[in-house]
């Protein structure tokens, strides 16, 4: 059963280590998002996969074989990548046959029919002997598309195949990749720097930076269990609030204190906060999980900077001393609240995390 794996990879451009030490594995059948900001050897990593550059050290394995110095042509991938590579002097027909035609093997009717049912199910069955060039681009991204599905390959690439496309053809066609992805049931890999898309398809998520990998899980995870503060204010919308504070036993408890925040810790960290023998931390709080303060106490204090009504929930931006932060409301909560105002917030202790202050590390939970 192919995997795909890259072990180690370094790859420097210029003065740049755009990939610095890159391993993942994708199991057959997994698809895999590779999500980081711009910057981060997204493409770079691709390309090294698909075999458009060669890494300065590392491996890449496809199933059994050791794939890091065979031209791309050799290495049976599918690729879908975010400017076409369509060929401007052929028709979608040509386009879509051409990788099966040159690699042989396939006979001329099969071509044909696999065609036929790819075209059928990207809605390119009127255009098949248009000329590329008369295609809208989310016409030619079909047919790049439609060129990955027509191939069996070991495994299929896709770099930002979506991104220059409009919100509702992006909705589609991120439908018809995973429909492509499920009927293939081979390793795929997904390279995006939108969260959306990324915890919308992604069976497994790599979270990108710096050229190295910050944290490989499930969507779920890296939201609940983020590995580091990179991740945690990277993931979500808005992401975590991150504040440096200071630990102090109170009573067997430890409460941490930043500047207006004092914010309780569940006892059961206390074991492994004594053990942390530090006293500064780093807070993250989950935007969700700070809720309107009763009378008395509260957690955090702050004026509203601004108040941004969504669809069922409401996100509420206020300055304390130390930061800025958000919080997200379940609509209504957030009663009269408006630019200007005080507010008083508490935390659900569910939605509490911390990190080392000095390795960013996940401390507790
Ligand atoms: N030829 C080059 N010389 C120097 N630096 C380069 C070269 N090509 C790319 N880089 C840098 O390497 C880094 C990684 O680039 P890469 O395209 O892999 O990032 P990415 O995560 O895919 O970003 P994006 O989402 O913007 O496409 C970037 O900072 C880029 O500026």
């Amino acid at each position: 059963m192919p995997t795909l794996e890259v072990r180690g990879l370094v790859k420097q451009l210029g003065d740049h280590r755009a990939v610095d030490g890159m391993s993942f594995t994708v199991e057959d059948g997994q698809f895999f998002v590779l999500l980081g900001p711009s910057g981060c050897g997204k493409t770079t990593t691709l390309r090294i996969v698909c075999g458009l550059e060669q890494p300065d050290a590392g491996e890449v394995v496809i199933g059994d074989r050791v794939v890091t110095s065979l031209p791309s042509r050799d290495r049976n991938l599918g690729m879908v990548f975010q400017e076409y590579g369509l060929y401007p002097s052929m028709d979608v027909f040509g386009n879509m046959a051409y990788g099966l035609q040159a690699r042989g093997g396939v006979a001329k009717d099969e071509i044909e029919r696999r065609i036929r049912a790819a075209a059928d199910r990207l809605d390119l069955g009127p255009l098949l002997r248009s000329p590329i060039t008369d295609l809208s681009g989310g016409e030619q991204q079909r047919v790049a598309l439609g060129r990955a599905m027509v191939k069996d390959a070991d495994a299929y690439l896709f770099d930002e195949p979506l991104s220059n496309l409009d919100p509702k053809l992006r909705y589609r066609l991120r439908r018809d990749i995973l429909a492509l992805h499920r009927d293939k049931g081979r390793p795929s890999v997904y390279v995006t720097h939108d969260q959306t898309e990324a915890f919308a398809m992604g069976d497994v998520v790599a979270v990108l930076a710096n050229g190295r990998v910050q944290q490989i899980g499930p969507p779920d995870e890296l939201v609940e269990r983020p590995a580091n503060v990179f991740v945690a204010g990277f993931v979500g919308s808005p992401p975590m609030n991150l504040l440096p504070a200071r630990l102090r036993p109170v009573n067997g408890s430890y409460v941490a204190h930043g500047s207006d925040a004092a914010l309780p810790l569940p006892s059961a960290w206390s074991d492994r906060l004594s053990r942390y023998g530090k006293e500064q931390v780093t807070v993250g709080i989950r935007p969700d999980a700070l809720v309107p303060a009763a009378d008395g106490d509260a957690a955090i204090t702050g004026e509203v900077t601004d108040v941004e009504p969504l669809i069922g929930e409401t996100v509420v931006r206020l300055r304390t001393a130390g930061q800025s932060m958000a919080a997200i409301f379940r609509a209504g909560e957030e009663g009269s609240l408006a630019p200007g105002d005080a507010v008083r917030l508490d935390v659900a202790p569910e939605g509490l995390r911390l990190f080392d202050h000095d390795s960013e590390q996940a401390l507790v939970p």
